[in-house]
């Protein structure tokens, strides 16, 4: 186990807002009320008729949802599931599975009641399987799994340097650099495949999000970049991976039955690595300010610096909040970037317009930086687009921990636990026309669509004090790099014309390797430049 070795050299964070700031989206209150009982946002909403209960609400069987998932195979496209289920049981319906009861909402006033409903400390839900081994283990929970108020406690001190602005920008730097790595990878992996085939950029892009926040969380370079990715680095990309898979067969089965699974222990050793790496880079970085303390050198650094410095955690919390922070790192950036390209290269058009906002914006050689991204609203439509096409999160859930709630005609107890079927209402008709196009103007201010669509439409970093701890930092990955690969290459489908689709494992992932060609801008300008006077 860890020990705090740093002497405290009274640098403290300063406390930071109170979490409510960040992540809100305003939207108008549920419709149809006619009084509230209760207080605050956990108040539950009164409808003039008369309410049903949570038995009335229809729903598959426990026998046939295992149709579904099984024979009818929708085990890894539970995201379309929630689209089939929708068309028949309509936006409010119940799964049992065995003993556990699931209300699903697809639709976005209904998920706008729920999420306005969920009270002081919000709860995703218990995620038994992952509190499970950090018992286990006797691990701290981090943010994704901590609740009530010791929940509250660790985001009040891990969002200012996550979520604030000037703390976000200031990492701008140490991700170009990342970036650029990233470049000169690309162009590596071109030359070795003898032309400008790119295979499966996903899992280098894997790489890029560790290597990414590695460098903001510790400034530590982690070598993803290289010819030769070290195997422990590798082995944390894959272990996310795993986690993420066989987090998705677990729940399936009662929890007296995980310690006899294969999948259990496959899932503990996943763990094992990722808190083993974690705990590595968090002993190194106190044995950098132990020295520096020594040598009566200043101590300054990025995040994990601040957190040990702050001493408001104790270094096991400090391990938890970490290693979370590092798997949250990894897939989610990765397969956003991934599906961008995919559709950029499918849509040369809307790609040449990128091309041309980000070189307006950083002309010649200029490699862009944060406050050229706030002028570059192209560039963050396309984001939001792939990011209602693809939501990594494809499904999310609030469990009612502190009141009995009002979601449509229908009381819900306390304890209910609600999918909210996020997927399903990004490809709403009604509120996203022509929804399964890719079409980044959607989100420009000033487009017609944009001023009717439903806030809580598409919400992919989720909402409210319990919204995403990684959104402005994953945002800043994703915009220097889809910026600067613009500048560098076109992008272009997989000549073999591959068509790659989403699977759910329990993040939105491509379920195929996704290949492209990167073709360089500059040797196609050299190319139309020698070709002209032969032309004339
Ligand atoms: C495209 C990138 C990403 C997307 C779409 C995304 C999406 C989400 C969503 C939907 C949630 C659940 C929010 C809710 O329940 O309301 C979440 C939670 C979280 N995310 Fe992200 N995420 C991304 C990147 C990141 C990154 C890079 C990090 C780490 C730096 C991160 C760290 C977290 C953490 C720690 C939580 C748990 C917050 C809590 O429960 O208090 N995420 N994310």
């Amino acid at each position: 186990m860890l020990r705090r070795t740093a002497v405290s050299v009274g640098l403290r964070l300063t406390a930071g807002p109170s979490p409510g700031r960040y992540g809100d989206r305003h939207a108008s209150t549920t419709t149809g009320t006619t009084g509230t009982t209760g207080t605050g946002s956990s108040a539950v909403m009164r409808p003039s008729s008369p309410l049903k209960t949570m038995e009335q609400l229809g729903g598959p069987s426990f026998l046939t949802t295992l149709n579904w998932l099984f024979v009818k195979g929708y085990f890894e496209t539970t995201q379309q599931l929630q689209i089939e289920h929708s068309r028949i049981y309509g936006p409010l319906w119940k799964s049992t599975y065995g003993p556990l009861v699931v209300v699903n909402v697809a639709s976005a006033e209904l998920i706008e009641q729920v999420l306005r409903q969920e009270g002081r400390f919000p709860v995703r839900s218990d995620m038994p399987h992952w509190r499970s081994y950090r018992e286990l283990r006797n691990q701290a929970q981090g943010p994704l799994t901590e609740m009530g108020v010791k929940w509250q406690r660790i985001r009040s001190i891990l969002n200012p340097r996550m979520l604030k602005p000037k703390h976000v920008s200031s990492y701008t730097n140490t991700v170009n650099e990342v970036v650029s790595d990233f470049v000169l990878r690309v162009s590596r992996l071109r030359e070795s495949s003898g032309g400008v085939m790119v295979n499966d950029i996903t899992a280098e892009l894997y790489k890029f999000a560790f290597e990414g926040i590695c460098s903001v969380l510790f400034e530590t370079r982690m070598g993803c970049m290289k010819e030769v990715v070290p195997e422990e680095t590798q082995k944390f990309i894959f272990s996310v991976g795993e986690m993420f898979r066989l987090s998705h067969i677990i729940v399936l089965f009662p929890k007296s039955t995980w310690p006899y699974l294969p999948f259990w222990r496959q899932f503990v050793a996943a763990w094992d690595h990722l808190f083993k790496v974690a705990e590595e880079l968090v002993q190194q970085k106190m044995e950098e300010i132990q020295e520096k303390v020594h040598l009566d050198q200043s101590v300054e650094g990025a995040y994990l610096t601040h957190l040990l410095l702050g001493e408001q955690m104790t270094v096991t919390e400090i391990l938890g909040s970490i290693t979370e922070l590092l798997l949250a790192g990894v897939d989610t950036t990765s397969n956003t970037i991934s599906w961008s390209l995919y559709n950029l290269a499918k849509q040369p058009e809307i790609q040449e317009q990128l091309y041309q906002e980000v070189m307006s914006v950083c002309p010649g050689d200029k490699v862009p930086n944060s406050e050229d991204i706030h002028q570059m609203p192209y560039l963050k439509a396309i984001i939001r687009e792939t990011l209602r096409l693809y939501p990594v999160v494809p499904g999310n859930a609030r469990v009612t921990v502190e009141n009995e709630i009002v979601v449509g005609d229908h009381l819900f107890p306390k304890n209910t636990l609600f999918h909210l079927c996020h997927y399903a209402v990004s490809y709403d008709e009604n509120i996203f026309p022509d929804a399964h196009s890719f079409l980044p103007q959607r989100w420009l201010r000033g487009a017609e669509e944009k001023s009717r669509q439903h806030p809580f439409g598409s919400v992919p970093f989720g909402f409210g004090i319990r919204a995403c701890l990684g959104r402005r930092v994953a945002e800043l990955e994703m915009y220097l790099l889809l910026s600067r690969l613009m500048k560098h290459y076109q992008v272009k489908p997989d000549p073999a014309g591959t068509e790659v689709t989403p699977i759910t494992r329990t993040l939105l992932c491509p379920a195929k390797p996704i290949n492209l060609q990167f073709v360089e801008r500059a040797a196609q300008r050299q190319q139309i430049s020698t070709r002209v006077p032969a032309e004339l």
